[in-house]
């Protein structure tokens, strides 16, 4: 099975407590209705980083301005294997919206809990909590 190369980008923003943005996967695609992280395919030839800054444009009209690698991870899903790079987005340049249609959302770590989503992400979930904290 050929491996698909996805970035990843954990947006980051502290109000009340640490919140990372989520959007929704639409109908009709790979885990739909499952919370994720905004990102997706790098294209051939592309950088990891130029893909997070496009996708990111395409599905949230935003322009991630500082960004640092998180985690690396491959998981196989029984239709398709992927590997994702996760990267801490602290910067945004404009306020995020679900250009594609799709829900998003601004939640805190027990919230992040709580919801649906994809399986790759639960190891990255637990690394996460851990270096945000849990509140
Ligand atoms: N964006 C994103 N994808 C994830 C996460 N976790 C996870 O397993 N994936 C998987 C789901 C998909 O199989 C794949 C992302 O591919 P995708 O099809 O959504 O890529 P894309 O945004 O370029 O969308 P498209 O152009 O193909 O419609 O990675 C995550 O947190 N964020
Ligand atoms: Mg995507």
């Amino acid at each position: 099975m050929k491996t698909i190369e996805i970035a990843v980008g954990i947006a980051i923003r502290e109000t009340d407590s640490m919140e990372v943005l989520v959007a929704q996967r639409l109908q009709g695609s790979h885990l739909a209705g499952s919370w994720e992280f905004p990102g997706g395919k790098i294209d051939s030839g592309e950088s990891p980083e130029s893909a997070l800054v496009r996708e990111f444009s395409e599905e949230l009209a935003v322009k991630p301005t500082h960004f640092e690698m998180f985690t690396q991870i491959d998981h196989r899903y029984p239709e398709r294997e992927v590997s994702l790079s996760f990267y801490l987005v602290t910067q945004l340049d404009g306020e995020p919206v679900g250009a594609e249609g799709q829900r998003i959302a601004w939640v805190n770590m027990a919230e992040l809990a709580e919801l649906d989503v994809p399986a790759a992400n639960q190891p990255i979930i637990e690394k996460l909590q851990a270096y945000l904290g849990r509140d």
